[in-house]
């Protein structure tokens, strides 16, 4: 495992079927999607508000507590999918080359 987010998602991925009493992870997925997704907008909104106080103390440092918040719980949502860090990597990757609006009219919608 190369990078942070590999690192991470792997710790998350076992955490399947793990003991939910010994791990944060494992009660999450315990408790299935609708724990995880109220868990992302809970994150969304807290990166919000730590921007707006950002703007208005100065102090960016929270916007980055916040961010990995956010960024950890989105690993969880993509590993409950099955899905991998990699993949999202890869699609950024594919849209370096489009413009906004190209990437707009890429989409499979
Ligand atoms: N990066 C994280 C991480 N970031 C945040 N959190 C947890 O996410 C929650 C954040 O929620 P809040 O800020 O809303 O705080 P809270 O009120 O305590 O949240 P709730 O417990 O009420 O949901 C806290 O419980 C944090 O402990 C994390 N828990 C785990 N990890 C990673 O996941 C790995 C596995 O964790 P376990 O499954 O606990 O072993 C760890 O080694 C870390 O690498």
């Amino acid at each position: 495992m190369s990078n942070v987010l590999d690192r991470v998602a792997a710790t998350i991925e076992s955490r399947k079927g793990g003991d939910p009493s010994s791990s944060y992870v494992a009660k999450l997925f315990s408790k299935g999607d609708d724990a995880i997704l109220k868990k992302i907008g809970e994150e969304a909104t807290e990166t919000v508000m730590a921007a707006k106080d950002a703007r208005a103390s100065g102090d960016a440092s929270k916007v980055l507590y916040e961010c990995a918040d956010l960024w950890f719980h989105s690993l969880v949502l993509l590993a409950q999918f099955d899905l991998t860090p990699q993949q999202v990597l890869d699609e950024l990757a594919r849209r370096e080359g489009l413009s906004g609006l190209e990437e707009k009219a890429s989409r499979k919608e």
